[in-house]
């Protein structure tokens, strides 16, 4: 897939602040692509650097392929951006404010979203809820069709029902996976699926929708994969001895050793052992599991599957990454 957005050595300092440690970054074409991180990991910091908001200390970005740092009104017109913290016109209505958008962009239909999002047309923009807000500036990105989407923190702070509504307001336009369905799938050619970029602080809401994940730490890129990739290598191993037959010695697990990089949080007793695998081939598991505990009976071997959450946390108890966002 080509890359939507890239960055090369993208680095941001204010004055001896270093928001941003020199970044390399692939965001694939069509990718959902959630930006985790603490308070101050440097997200918005990247989020504005692509949208040309604020300059870099050094390195470079593409958006499409075009340098960020010389991004034109008619890129603007495939490329959205909206925030928590985004002022809007609230002396607007909602109806005045789309009509005005209406005329930057030859591409504009938001009459589905208005309907979708019961968006009340004749409401000023300062009246609305947190929530209606929010909704009313996905509906401002979307109508025009984007081919980027740039969202920061789109969803903080909003309740539940509202954050669904405003995920699968979005999804049903991109890349439905679990939310939307097969049906809306469909009917969404893929060259008109946008690529999306969201920062959040919640796990269990991007891994409802996100393709790809990257975590950001103190400004450093700890690691970026593929959501599948992610899940899929990630889990909980669970050993257990079978109780000795009548009449049969008890047979323990012996201490284990040579326990591989691949394994953390190893915990053991006399008869069960319990690690989460960071590179989980079902295959390959009962001989490593021999050779750590080499005993005359193999033990009974469960694999779990763990939520992003529980890798997340994984990673903290070891010391391979800090602690779990939200
Ligand atoms: N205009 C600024 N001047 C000085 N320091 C800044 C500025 N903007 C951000 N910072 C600092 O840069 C670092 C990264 O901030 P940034 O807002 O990018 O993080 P974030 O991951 O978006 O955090 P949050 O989740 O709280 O929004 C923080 O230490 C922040 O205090």
């Amino acid at each position: 897939m080509p890359s939507a957005i890239h960055t090369q050595d993208l680095a941001k300092g204010y004055g001896r602040t270093q928001a941003l440690h020199p970044l390399t970054l692939d965001v694939p074409a069509g990718a959902v692509f959630a930006l985790v991180g603490h308070n101050g990991a440097g997200k918005t910091t990247l989020i504005k650097l692509l949208m040309n908001m604020i300059h870099p200390t050094s390195g470079t970005a593409t958006i499409l392929g075009r340098d960020t740092a010389t991004l034109t009104g008619e890129d603007f017109t495939r490329i959205a951006y909206a925030s928590e913290n985004q002022e809007l016109p609230d002396w607007m209505t909602v109806g005045q404010f789309l009509s005005y958008l209406k005329g930057f962009y030859p591409t504009w239909d938001d009459a589905a979203l208005v309907q979708q999002l019961e968006l009340p047309l004749d409401r000023k923009l300062k009246h609305l809820s947190r929530g209606m807000l929010m909704k009313a500036a996905l509906a401002s990105i979307l109508a025009f069709k984007p081919s980027i989407i740039l969202l920061d923190e789109p969803f903080s702070g909003l309740d539940p029902l509202v954050r669904d509504e405003l995920i699968e307001a979005l999804m049903v336009r991109v890349r439905p996976r679990s939310l939307a369905g097969s049906e809306a799938l469909s009917a969404v050619p893929d060259a008109d699926r946008p690529t999306i970029l969201i920062s959040s602080h919640d796990l269990a809401e991007v891994e409802s929708f996100a393709t790809h994940i990257g975590f950001l730490h103190q400004g450093r890129l700890l690691f970026a994969e593929e959501m599948t990739t992610l899940t899929s290598r990630f889990r909980e191993i669970t050993l257990t001895l079978p109780p000795p037959a009548p009449g049969e010695p008890t047979i323990t697990l012996p201490t284990a050793t040579g326990v591989p990089d691949s394994w953390l949080l190893l915990e053991q007793t006399l008869t069960a052992a319990r690690f989460v695998h960071t590179h989980a081939d079902t295959e390959s598991i009962p001989a490593q599991v021999a050779a750590v505990f080499p005993t005359p009976y193999a033990p009974d071997i469960q694999v779990a599957p763990m939520t992003l959450r529980a890798i997340f946390l994984a990673l903290a108890k070891s010391g391979r990454a800090p602690a779990v966002p939200a």
